[in-house]
């Protein structure tokens, strides 16, 4: 099986050109997936990005965790393959429609390996978050490991749980990330956003993804930060969210969608014995 070694801010994926030759039809992805991410026995990634051909956009994208689950959306995947689309298709268009489980999502690839994404307007509804609470999921208390916490949950397809804190330096991530991605108020699980708000236009944030860990960078996470941080009235339009891996910029106005920019970069190709 022929891939490419992408990643978006070390957020790493191996991304399996399905359009042309579905090669992997009669594979089971969860297995696949956690085979091919792990980092001893196998390639090595956060995930496993498919593209596929789509009857009502220019493809679609599937993207296996790197624990075999399988996400609606993921941020820095979907600017990876944009830009693997584009050099190898070569479309009259830089501008692209790609169909996920989370809808039809619109990446712009721009000059020096920047994507800008229409990443679709946040979903807020508790029960299609899902999140099981009745009131507006804004500043819920939750207890895990003996500290308690307040979170804002989002969907951007995905479930985020986004926690403002004084400061980064004091959060165990792996002790306190899979608590809460597993929590009972979490139904389809959830990723973890711990958010440091360096001023209005600037936040550094540390992630738990559901299903694949903490990584360097989480796309629908930044998004998710910044109108969760708007709606707490923290945060102005454009933000720079600071990531382990590096910087994402995000817009977002009430009502409206976010927009992501950031890098993709190709690494290597390769090729995997099924
Ligand atoms: N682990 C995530 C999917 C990948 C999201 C992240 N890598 C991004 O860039 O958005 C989930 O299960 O919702």
């Amino acid at each position: 099986m022929e891939f490419l070694k992408m990643h978006g801010l070390g957020n790493d994926f191996v991304v399996v050109d399905e359009i042309t030759n579905p090669s992997l039809a009669n594979q089971s992805l969860p297995e696949l997936g956690r085979k091919i991410c792990d980092r001893r026995f196998g390639i090595g990634a956060d995930g496993l990005v498919l593209l596929l051909p789509s009857s009502k956009a220019d493809f679609r994208m599937r993207i296996i965790n790197s624990d075999g689950s399988e996400a609606e959306m993921c941020g820095n995947a979907i600017r990876c393959v944009a830009r693997y689309y584009v050099e190898k298709y070569k479309p009259t268009k830089r501008s692209l429609a790609v169909e996920t489980l989370a809808g039809i999502i619109k990446p712009e690839v721009l000059e020096n390996n920047l994507v800008r994404v229409d990443m679709g307007r946040p979903i807020l509804k508790p029960q299609e978050i899902p999140v099981a609470v009745e009131e507006e999921p804004v500043n819920i208390p939750i207890e895990v490991l003996g500290q308690k916490f307040y979170f804002t949950a989002v969907s951007m397809g995905n479930p985020h749980a986004v926690i403002f804190v004084d400061s980064l330096a004091k959060i165990e991530l792996e002790k306190i990330g899979p608590a809460i991605e597993t929590h009972p108020l979490f139904p389809r699980k959830t990723n973890v956003e711990f958010v440091e708000i360096e001023n209005s236009k600037k936040v550094k944030v540390l992630v738990w993804e559901r299903g694949a860990g903490a990584t360097l960078a989480c796309g629908t996470g930044a998004s998710a930060v910044v109108v969760a941080g708007r709606i707490l009235g923290h945060l102005t339009e454009a933000v720079e969210v600071i990531l382990p891996g590096g910087s994402l910029f995000i817009n977002w106005n009430f009502g409206e969608s976010v927009y992501m920019t950031g890098p993709a970069e190709i690494v290597f190709r390769g090729e995997y014995y099924l």
